[in-house]
């Protein structure tokens, strides 16, 4: 039996224990069993390997997005707010041990929500289940940190901290600089802008910390040093984007809210008030920048009711992108497609499998004739 059956037994089995005098000693038994077990639960698992229990969780939808913050500032409130879920929420910290996935429908696309246990200061060396949800963080396509309105400075900052220190790089982009490990010739350094904090002799330095003697560096923007480090750690970096949700403004005053509503890729709310809840959702929408395609048969109006859902994060916004999700085949049956809508020039364009749509493009596909 796992964990998670043990804690879920113990549970039912204090829920149907009468409280008296009689079973106090059985019920204190039970309760320390249940919160060894949790501990237990929080633990990261011994030798590194192996997954940890309940974090298993596929992907799902069109987008994934995962709720990151402190213990009890409201995450599983919110995926219960949002989503037809319930994830158990209570005034004590570590309420949620696992991954809790939610659905969000929202404009034809389908937005898989995961509520987390609370992460703390330390949780990027695996204390509590640190390590297991920043895993998770690292597979999402966008992140709501979620903070509590009343500490919220202190914990951005903290939460940015943790993030940042296992590679996580919060709605920065990848810097534009191209790295390519060589046999032979040294380190060739290059830029096609002036640069004000990069040079060859720290980018030699750099690459020798990193036992890398033959490589050839282009740098197209003024990047940092640390941007550049990024780029030579090269797969153990994500760039993510991230909204900030302040929740609990109910705790907080007006000119406070108002304060925090200024922040960049901030939204304020209020899971009991409910306020904000619509808006949060939308802004979860413009984050993701999903791109709706109507596809459109010849002769027949488009289907409106059913687009499809494209990402720049996974497999792009081109013609190709939007056949591959139709069909296996359709790449290689492919002739050409008419476009109507924002991406092209004029009506019905005609274009080939490289061109990129935007949000609300019709589109019709042509087969090779065979
Ligand atoms: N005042 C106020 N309290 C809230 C709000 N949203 C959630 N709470 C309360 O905050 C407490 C913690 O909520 P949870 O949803 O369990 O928080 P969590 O972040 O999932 O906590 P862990 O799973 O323990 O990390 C509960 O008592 C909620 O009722 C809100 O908007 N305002
Ligand atoms: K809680
Ligand atoms: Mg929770």
């Amino acid at each position: 039996m796992g964990i998670q059956e043990r804690i879920k037994e113990i549970q039912f089995e204090m829920a149907r224990t009468q409280k008296n005098k009689a079973t106090e000693g059985h019920l204190g038994l039970l309760k320390a069993r249940l919160s060894k077990l949790k501990a237990q639960l929080l633990e990261p698992p011994k030798g590194g390997g192996g997954k940890a229990e309940g974090f298993d969780v596929g992907k799902y939808g069109d987008a994934r997005v995962a709720l990151i913050g402190f213990p009890s500032v409201g995450k599983s409130t919110l995926l219960s707010s949002l989503t037809p879920t319930q994830s158990e929420s209570a005034a004590y910290e570590f309420t949620t041990l696992t991954c809790i996935p939610g659905i969000i429908t929202y404009k034809g696309a389908k937005l898989q929500l995961l509520d987390l246990p609370g992460i703390i200061e330390g949780a990027s060396e695996g204390k509590g289940r640190g390590r297991q949800v920043i895993a998770v963080g690292k597979s999402a396509d966008l992140i709501l940190m979620v903070l509590d309105a009343q500490n919220a400075k202190e914990q951005k900052a903290k939460i940015t901290a943790e993030l940042e220190s296992v590679g996580i790089r919060l709605n920065k982009r990848r810097p534009d600089i191209t790295f390519q490990r060589k046999a032979a010739n040294g380190i060739v350094f290059n830029a096609t802008c002036h640069l004000t904090h990069m040079s060859q002799e720290i980018a030699r330095k750099i690459c020798h910390e990193y036992k890398i003697f033959h490589a050839e560096i282009l740098l197209r923007e003024d990047a940092s040093v640390d941007e550049f480090i990024d780029i030579v750690e090269g797969k153990n970096r994500s760039y993510i984007p991230c909204l900030y949700v302040y929740n609990k403004i109910d705790n907080i005053s007006i000119e406070e809210v108002n304060d925090l509503a200024r922040e960049p890729d901030s939204i304020v709310i209020s899971c009991n008030l409910r306020m904000n809840l619509e808006w949060l959702v939308e802004r979860i929408w413009q984050k993701l920048g999903l791109v709706r395609v109507y596809t459109k048969k010849p002769g027949f109006h488009p289907d409106f009711g059913d687009p499809l859902i494209l990402t720049e994060r996974r497999d792009g916004i081109s013609i190709e992108a939007a056949c591959i999700q139709l069909h296996k085949d359709l790449v290689d049956e492919f002739r050409c497609a008419f476009v109507w809508g924002k991406s092209t020039k004029h009506l019905a364009q005609r274009v080939g499998l490289k061109h990129i749509l935007c949000d609300e493009d019709v589109v019709q596909i042509l087969k090779k004739k065979s």
